[in-house]
């Protein structure tokens, strides 16, 4: 059985930097070990907000690197900066906006300043692409919104199956008929 891979991809000129620790990365390890039963390789990366260097990522790792999932954290609010959303439009055959949607609705219940994220997500090939803000406490917030919708998407797009443990995390599959 081939290697289960996913994708974290931090967005930011300061954790880039090393000018403050990626504590949102780490987080979206933490939380992927904590949801999946089924062992995956984790293919990390902390670069600059450059829309061309996060596209680079993008590609590298759902073409070469072969990561079913790839979830990236930061620049999807509405600074110069911030082009994360731009990246992974650029780099997506399909959008699936339903993802932001929800995301910035649940978050709303943690801040106001939620709507001001222009998260989203999409397919590349056999890739699903998701993006989540930068700060640390957004990513499990938004994480737990989103990812009972994800192992399905994933076979969708002839991914891996992924396993989750139910007692952190429910997926959903639709019964097949
Ligand atoms: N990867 C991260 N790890 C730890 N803290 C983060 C991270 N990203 C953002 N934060 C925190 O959230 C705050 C607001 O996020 P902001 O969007 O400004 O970060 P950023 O995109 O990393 O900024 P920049 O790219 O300008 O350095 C930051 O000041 C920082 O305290
Ligand atoms: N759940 C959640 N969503 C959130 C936040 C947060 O703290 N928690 N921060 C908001 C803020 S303040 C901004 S500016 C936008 C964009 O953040 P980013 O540019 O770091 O991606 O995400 C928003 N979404």
């Amino acid at each position: 059985m081939s290697q289960i891979k996913i994708g974290i991809v931090t967005a930011s000129d300061r954790a880039s930097a090393g000018v403050y620790a990626d504590i949102s990365g780490q987080a979206i390890l933490d939380t992927l070990k904590a949801y999946l039963v089924s062992a995956f390789e984790p293919v990390y990366r902390c670069i600059p907000d450059d829309q061309q260097g996060i596209e680079q990522v993008l590609m590298e790792l759902a073409d070469h690197e072969g990561c079913c999932l790839i979830v990236t954290t930061g620049g999807t609010g509405p600074a110069l900066r911030d082009v994360t959303p731009e990246a992974t439009e650029n780099v997506c055959e399909k959008m699936l906006p339903g993802f932001g949607e929800l995301m910035r609705q649940v978050s709303l219940q943690y801040v106001p300043t939620a709507i001001l994220s222009r998260q989203t997500a999409g397919i590349r090939g056999k890739s699903l692409i998701l993006n989540l803000p930068g700060k640390p406490a957004s990513i499990r917030q938004c994480l737990d919104a989103v990812f009972p919708a994800i192992p399905y998407c994933i076979d969708l797009i002839e991914g891996p199956y992924l396993e989750c443990d139910p007692q952190v995390i429910k997926a959903f599959r639709p019964k097949s008929s």
